[in-house]
Order: structure tokens, then C-alpha cells, then sequence
């Protein structure tokens, strides 16, 4: 899915503002806020998750249905002929848009985008847009919610007669399976804009060979491949309308290719590396018979390889150390808003901790971070919004098929990122209970590896992150490209002992050894509060956070097929209200204000004498 672009034949108009809102109820809304202005709303800022913009209310706790409403007008030329779009970036975590009082219909899943042609629809002058939206999380959502009363990491003293009779009388809430906040709305940009009648729907770019070796800055012959999709009443018959201009970083015509899909060879191409991107522009033009049928687009790519080999994960043929994190999008106000600032601040202290390389963490982030990686040389392992799932959920048909549709669009949108290196299907899903609930994951997960292989133009490696497990019954993690694993010992288990936690971590990295996979950290660490602090560094101290990745990464050094190491997490982030979390999860190496902890300047010195390519040779 192209992401809206101005330019000689398109327009963009941002829907960005301040919206009226109004909470409605658990399970519907009135059928009067769709097509009448709203009675008594608030002011809400799009984009930003609602939760915390208004202090006159606990817009924490809403359960169910909340209506953005706003007016907009368009003048009469800038639609006139031509197609027009109404694109959401993401609405959290489910939608139905109305517009003029009419239903263009509902999207399910909050963190991809979705559009509808309002072609004819919106009129010039006042248009009213609607926009009810569902934060309810369930077993058949992603992310997963508890339908008990607990969520993850939630207490309870299940049994207690007062107990449960307090648990019957509570107002329904969300149970997050998983620990980060269930912040919603309009999280990210909402716009309009404008096409020709036969337009280019969609543009991939691969990059089929390049020249091994090179240094940087050095150039070599590349070969790339491209696919143009059109769209519209002529689509059928304008292929060979359709001319590719490649352009190098400073806009000069490097290559030309005719046709809506071909290969193209450029002898002197500069390659996307980590830490030195280099990214190319493929101009894309429609010419056709009139102005209704001539588009354009600019779809900027980078040229680089991805491989796993001999339990290696090679970029450009070299082989690459991941240094970095899992993430959230979070922060103080915005939530999980959607904010350029701080996706510049947070890349600014990638590049200050010396780090590489990050997850997105547990979903899709939003299309602008994936730019910025691009052109800033970070690599990314772009994972769903499957989190919190366990084996209730792999003989879940409509989850499977949802489950599907979000690998589609999470590829469909970020194929051509060359900072994106890999899939993640989904965060610890629950799969070592041995015996059919583990032979049930097999069956869930399988067709999802073998989907993403397929339906991803770069056929980029795909993996899943599995949560602290017996790693003996779990039968999913060893089929994947790379093993991904989220281990915590020292915190989670032998709590405070660093040399039982490395000892276990050796017992079981030698099982690994055996399973001739790559194999790497994505989530490792330690809750810390900042300030605390002991002359033997105790638990939540800033010396056992350092001292927790100075051990395990001594551990990790030791082994040549562990190929990176993705702590947990870049920043404190805000999850449910529990005894288990002091305004949110503590993992941070950064506060939630950005500021470094102690183990934050352990780890910048580190990974300043780590290279990007070849530290296990
Ligand atoms: C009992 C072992 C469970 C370990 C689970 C560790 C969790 N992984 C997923 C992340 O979203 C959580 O924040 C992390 C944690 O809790 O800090």
C-alpha cells in the first residue's frame, strides 16, 4: 500500500487536528453521532491516542466505543475528475467511518493502515467525518486480552468468596495478555488524498544481486527488480505506459526502464548498509491518453541482500551483529501517538548508544520511523501485533485468517524499507506445553512462516520471539530462520544470582548449539529504578542492570552462531495499573523521559568497540 504522496498528479490533504470526542458505550454508540455533530465533546488531538489528553475524565479506563468526529472542505477543482481516497495510517483497534452520515464501512486490527475510495462521496464544500473506534481486546483480537479478570502480570487471589464476588461486580474492563498499555484512538495521521481515474496502485522494488565486498562508499554492478500495479479503469491495458526512472541520492538519472515490471542493472551502484544507508529513488510514471490516466509516483528503495547462511544472518553478503533493543511507541501525553520529535530524538540515542538495530515491538510502527531508519541506516525486524497468544488461540479459525490478513498488510506496507530485515510473526506465544498444545502452535505457525516467505517480494528471513520456555517442547522457535529468544535469567527466575542465571543460560545455549539455527536475543534485562543504587548492586538497582548485561554478554560472546543481542527494552513504558509495575514496565536503559541509566553508558562503551559486520568473524 503506497503511502499518500503529493505531486504534478497528486494531491494530499492531512486530516491532522483537533477532533470533537465523545466516549460512548461498552458495545455500540449512537447512531446520531454518525451523521449529526456530536453533543458536548471534548477536543481531542489526532494523531495521539486518546487516553491521555483529558484530565476532567480517566480516559484510562474506557471499555468499548468512542466517536472522533470533524468537519472538513475541499474545493471544488481539487476533486473534480479525479479519485479520491480517505486513508487511515491506524485506528486503534477497530473502526467504522462514516462519512456525510454515510457508512464507508469498518476495519478491524490498530496498527496498519486502511483506506476507502470516497470518490463521489465527499463533496465539495462541508463534508461531516465520523469515526467510531473499539479499544475491546479479546481472545480473538491482536494483541490478545484476558475474558477472566486478570491480566498479564495482574494479581489476584482467585477462590476468595469476597474475591470473586468483587471480580462478578466490577465494571468490565481490558485484561491485557500483555504488558504495555492498551492506549487507543487515532494514533496516527488520518488523511485525504487525491489520484487519476487509472492511477499506480502499488510499487515493489527487490534487489536481485549485488557486488559482494564493497567497501564504504565503494561502488559496484547491482541488479534490481520492479513491479508496478495499476489501478482504475484503464489498469488493464496501460502497462506498457508505464516508464521506471532510477535516481541516485542526488536526483540524477542513474537508470530507465520501460513496462510495469522488469529488472534493471546499474554498474555502478552504491549498496544500503547499516550505519551507511544509501537510498535510491524510483521514479515511477503513467503516461496515459489523457490526464484522467497520467500518474506519478517517487518510491525511494535501498539496494541490499538479506540471507541466512551457515548460521549467519548476512547483509550484502557480510555477516551482521544485531546491537539493539525491542521498543514501544510511547511516550508522556501521546501515548502511543504517533510523533515525529521523538521518532528523531529515539533514532538520535540509537545512534549515541552505538546501537544498530531495534524490533518493533509488538506491532507495526508507524510508516515515518521506517522512513527515518532508511535513510539513517538502522535495520529493523518488523513484527505483528500477535502478542499474548497461547494454545486457546491456534485452533482459532477467524484469529488464524485475521492473523493472515496482518502479515499481508504488515508486508504490503513495508516491503521496500531497506531497514527491515526480517518478520517477526508474533511475541512469546504460549507453546511448550508439550504433546497436541504444542503440536497445535506447529500447525498454527507453519503456514504463517511459509505465508510471509511468500508474499514478501525481498523473500526477507522470518522469525518468531519466543518468551522464557522449555525450549525442549517447544517445536516452533527451531523451525524459524533465526531463533529469537527472550530469556531472563537473574530476573524472572534465579532472581539476583548472575552466576546461576549464566550458568542456566549456558545449559541452555548448549542445547541451541545442537539445532544449527542462528540464534540471538531479543528481549534480556532487568527493571531498574533510576537513582537506586547499592555498593553490591541488588535487584532494581542501576549496578544490577548494568551488571546483568555485563555477565549474560560475556556468556554470549562465547558463542560464534549467537548473532546479536536486543535487550529489553530502549525505554520505561507505561503498561496496566499492577503490583508488578511501578508506572510501567522499568527495563528501560533510558528512562521514559529519555534520560540514561547506568547500564546505558555499560552498553554505548560496549557496543562502540562492536562492528557491525563480522565481531563473530
Ligand atoms: C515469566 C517470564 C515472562 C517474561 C516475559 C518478559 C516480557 N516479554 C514481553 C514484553 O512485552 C514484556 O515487557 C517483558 C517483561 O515482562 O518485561
Amino acid at each position: 500500500m503506497l503511502y499518500p504522496q503529493t505531486n504534478d498528479a497528486r494531491l494530499v490533504f492531512s486530516l491532522d487536528g483537533v477532533w470533537d470526542f465523545k466516549t460512548a458505550g461498552e458495545t455500540d454508540y449512537p447512531t446520531e453521532w454518525t451523521s449529526a455533530a456530536l453533543p458536548e465533546p471534548i477536543p481531542m488531538a489526532v494523531p495521539g491516542s486518546y487516553n491521555d489528553q483529558n484530565d476532567m475524565t480517566d480516559l484510562y479506563d474506557v471499555y468499548g466505543w468512542v466517536v472522533y468526529q470533524r468537519t472538513f472542505s475541499l474545493p471544488e477543482r481539487t476533486i473534480e475528475g479525479q479519485r479520491v481516497v480517505l486513508r487511515f495510517d491506524a485506528a486503534t483497534h477497530a473502526a467504522d467511518v462514516y462519512l456525510n452520515g454515510e457508512k464507508l464501512g469498518s476495519h478491524k486490527g490498530g496498527f496498519l493502515p486502511f483506506e476507502f475510495d470516497v470518490t463521489g462521496k465527499v463533496k465539495a464544500g462541508d463534508n461531516l467525518l465520523a469515526v467510531a473506534i473499539d479499544n475491546r481486546i479479546n481472545q480473538s483480537t491482536l494483541p490478545i486480552g484476558n475474558e477472566g479478570n486478570v491480566a498479564f502480570f495482574g494479581s489476584d487471589n482467585a477462590g476468595i468468596p469476597s474475591v470473586e464476588a468483587g471480580k462478578r461486580w466490577a465494571k468490565p474492563q481490558n485484561r491485557p495478555n500483555f504488558d504495555f498499555f492498551n492506549f487507543a484512538g487515532l494514533n496516527r495521521h488520518v488523511e485525504l488524498y487525491t489520484t487519476p481515474e487509472t492511477y499506480i496502485a502499488d510499487v515493489a522494488v527487490t534487489t536481485k544481486s549485488v557486488t559482494e565486498g564493497l567497501g564504504e562508499g565503494e561502488t559496484g554492478p547491482a541488479t534490481i527488480g520492479y513491479e508496478v500495479t495499476l489501478g482504475g479503469e484503464f489498469a488493464a491495458k496501460r502497462d506498457d505506459h508505464v516508464t521506471v526512472t532510477i535516481q541516485d541520492e542526488f536526483g540524477n538519472t542513474v537508470a530507465t526502464a520501460t513496462g510495469a515490471k522488469g529488472e534493471i542493472t546499474l554498474p555502478a551502484a552504491h549498496l544500503w548498509n547499516p550505519g551507511a544507508a544509501y537510498l535510491y529513488t524510483a521514479h515511477v510514471d503513467l503516461a496515459g491518453f489523457a490526464e484522467s490516466e497520467s500518474d506519478e509516483y517517487d518510491q525511494t528503495f535501498g539496494i541490499r541482500t538479506v540471507e541466512v547462511k551457515d548460521q549467519k544472518f548476512l547483509i550484502n553478503g557480510k555477516p551482521f551483529y544485531f546491537k539493539g533493543f525491542g521498543k514501544h511507541e510511547d511516550s508522556y501525553f501521546h501515548g502511543r501517538g504517533t510523533d515525529q520529535l521523538l521518532n528523531v530524538k529515539d533514532v538520535s540515542l540509537i545512534h549515541w548508544l552505538n546501537a544498530n538495530s531495534f524490533r518493533t515491538s509488538h506491532y507495526p510502527y508507524a510508516e515515518n520511523m521506517y522512513d527515518l531508519c532508511d535513510r539513517e541506516g538502522i535495520v529493523i525486524i518488523d513484527e505483528t501485533p500477535a502478542v499474548g497468544m497461547s494454545w486457546p488461540q491456534y485452533t482459532n479459525k477467524p484469529l488464524f485468517e485475521h492473523h493472515q490478513q496482518v502479515i499481508r498488510d504488515m508486508i504490503a506496507r513495508d516491503k521496500n524499507h531497506p531497514s527491515v530485515v526480517m518478520w517477526s510473526l508474533a511475541n512469546e506465544p504460549w507453546y511448550d506445553q508439550g504433546g497436541e498444545k504444542s503440536e497445535s502452535a506447529l500447525k498454527y505457525f507453519t503456514p504463517l512462516y511459509e505465508l510471509a516467505h511468500e508474499v514478501d517480494p525481498q523473500n526477507r528471513p522470518v522469525t518468531i520471539v519466543c518468551c522464557q520456555n522449555d525450549y525442549t517442547k517447544d517445536l516452533v522457535t527451531r523451525t524459524m530462520d533465526v531463533v529469537c529468544l527472550n530469556r531472563y535469567y537473574g530476573w524472572y527466575n534465579l532472581s539476583g544470582d548472575l552466576d546461576a542465571a549464566c550458568y542456566a543460560l549456558n545449559y541452555e545455549l548448549d542445547w541451541w548449539e545442537k539445532i544449527g539455527k542462528p540464534v540471538m536475543f531479543t528481549e534480556y534485562g532487568a527493571d531498574t529504578m533510576e537513582g537506586v543504587h547499592g555498593t553490591h548492586g541488588k535487584m532494581w538497582s542501576e549496578e544490577y542492570q548494568r551488571d546483568y548485561f555485563a555477565r549474560i554478554d560475556a556468556e554470549i560472546d562465547k558463542r560464534p552462531w549467537f548473532i546479536g543481542e536486543q535487550l529489553w527494552n530502549f525505554a520505561d513504558f507505561v503498561t496496566i495499573q499492577g503490583t508488578m509495575r511501578v508506572e510501567g514496565n522499568r527495563k528501560g536503559i533510558l528512562t521514559r523521559d529519555r534520560q540514561p541509566k547506568m547500564a546505558a553508558h555499560f552498553l554505548r562503551d560496549r557496543w562502540a568497540k562492536i562492528p557491525n559486520f563480522g565481531y563473530k568473524g
